[in-house]
């Protein structure tokens, strides 16, 4: 995917114009897993919602994965319908022409097998992040979209989250673009980090981690994080 957003101005409430993100040009490459980072009101939401096509008063261009495809989104909050248990939010977001067989491997791979009649208010934070991921990922999507998915978890449960969501991805790889302010979550999911300045958000860098995932240890992951301290002095 190639977004290039020259230009997003935003009417504030006294009738002038903020410009939110300018000069913000960066690739998603096909089934790679790429992080957009940056301070607090530099642009990210925005971002993915011009990418969702939800957001078109903007000067740019956004060039999907596939023209067709499907894109899935997972927001903050897992969103799920309260009156309808995990399955049937699950199957809600099938397209009729997609065959649920594979919902039973989804749910194995997310550790959701006996949550399956369970209702939203039944299960804990973690547990609907869950719900929200097979969902988004029961659609086959040729572009998933996640908006800092396991903030406000406590990190055992999200570092147990990012385990699952590498899993999942892995079995059914999909060109991923996530939202964080966690650079050590960026530093152990990502092929790619996109770096974005303070508002107005414009392209501050890119870097690429090639290291296979499984074999990014501890010690690793720290020398990573100090490389790119260094280079980008401020980020963490
Ligand atoms: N509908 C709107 N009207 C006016 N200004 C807006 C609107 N939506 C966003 N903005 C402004 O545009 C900028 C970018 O907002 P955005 O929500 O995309 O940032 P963000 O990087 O996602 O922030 P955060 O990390 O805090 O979620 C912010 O300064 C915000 O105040």
């Amino acid at each position: 995917m190639s977004v290039r957003i020259d230009e997003k101005l935003f009417r504030a409430a006294d009738g002038g114009l903020v410009r939110a993100i300018e000069n913000l040009a960066f690739e998603a490459p096909k089934h790679g897993f790429t992080v957009l980072i940056g301070p607090s009101g530099c642009g990210k939401t925005t971002t993915l919602r011009i990418i969702l096509g939800l957001d078109a008063d903007y000067r740019g261009e956004v060039r999907l994965p596939e023209r067709e495809g499907r894109v899935a989104v997972v927001f903050q909050e897992p969103r799920l319908l309260p009156w309808r248990d995990v399955e049937a939010n699950v199957r809600l977001a099938l397209p009729h022409e997609l065959r649920s067989a594979d919902l039973d491997a989804l749910f194995a791979t997310l550790g959701l097998e006996t949550m399956r009649s369970r209702f939203p208010g039944e299960l804990s934070l973690g547990l609907a992040r869950r719900a929200a991921l097979a969902r988004a990922f029961a659609t086959e999507p040729s572009l998933l979209l996640l908006d800092e998915p396991f903030v406000s978890l406590d990190e055992m449960t999200a570092s147990r989250l990012r385990a699952l969501l590498v899993s999942v991805w892995s079995a059914r790889p999909t060109t991923a673009l996530m939202v964080t302010h966690n650079l050590r979550e960026a530093v152990e999911l990502a092929d790619r980090i996109v770096f974005l300045t303070a508002r107005p958000g414009r392209l501050r860098g890119v870097v690429d981690l090639d290291r296979p995932r499984a074999a990014r240890d501890a010690v690793w992951r720290e020398a990573t994080l100090r490389a790119i301290d260094e280079a980008y002095p401020g980020i963490l």
